[in-house]
């Protein structure tokens, strides 16, 4: 079953819980931390996320494109996050990190950018309950989708699939409805979206679209017929 995770990074900031209503339906809501160190690029915080997730029942999926997730990111699962992701590039420890997360009550989720490799993460696979490929730089939305990134994302199931692993795979970054099956062919079965949800006239009917493309995309694909 395909995943729509929409990004609020496209939404109206001064209007965030009615941006979640307008989305009603989603699996979870895509929350941006950026600290503008990470990244080039500030967004929110720790009161957003308290203050968003009174406000809308849909979970909240936050990314941290921040320093220092290790003292941070535990914080943001305190704060309402029902997942939590942290770059590996920023993590000082991953899998002590990965397990407070957990040990805290909400799932466990790690990123990679896109010069990051897998290869060096495979033993650290069964201590995550979520993958993150960015398919884009991590800062921004509306960037084009990076299409060499589909080799990393079909490695990736490769793994989840050779140690049985009950692991989503997350893509962020370009979904939109003309690469989003090849997200979901290559793998992928959570994706996040921006500007293709929020920039679209009717958001809940973008996500519904983008749902039915994922979902026939994967169909037939060798790892959803073998999971
Ligand atoms: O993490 C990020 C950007 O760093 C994303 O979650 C963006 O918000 C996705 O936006 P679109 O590429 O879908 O417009
Ligand atoms: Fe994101």
């Amino acid at each position: 079953m395909a995943q729509i995770n929409p990004s609020i990074l496209s939404a109206d900031f001064a209007r965030l819980a009615q941006e979640a209503e307008a989305v009603r339906g989603s699996d979870w809501l895509h929350v941006d931390v950026m600290d503008n160190h990470f990244v080039p690029n500030l967004t929110l915080g720790i009161p957003v996320v308290e203050s968003l997730s009174r406000a809308t029942d849909i979970p909240l999926d936050c990314h941290l494109m921040i320093e220092d997730p290790d003292r941070w990111a535990p914080q943001y699962v305190e704060a309402g996050a029902g997942s939590v992701t942290f770059h590996v590039e920023a993590a000082a420890a991953p899998v002590r990190l990965a397990r407070e997360i957990r040990a805290k009550g909400a799932r466990a989720s790690m990123a990679l950018k896109p010069g990051t490799p897998i290869e060096p993460y495979e033993d650290l696979l069964p201590e995550l309950d979520m993958l993150l490929i960015m398919t884009v730089e991590p800062g921004f939305g509306g960037q084009a989708f990076l299409d060499i990134m589909l080799p990393k994302i079909r490695r990736t199931r490769e793994l989840i699939a050779k140690h049985d692993l009950e692991l989503w795979l997350q893509v962020d970054g370009g979904v939109s409805a003309s690469t989003i099956e090849r997200c979901a062919e290559a793998g992928a079965d959570v994706f996040v979206a921006g500007s293709a949800v929020y920039g679209a006239e009717d958001p809940a009917q973008a996500v519904a679209g983008l749902r039915s493309l994922a979902e026939s995309a994967s169909a037939d694909a060798w790892w959803a017929c073998a999971h």
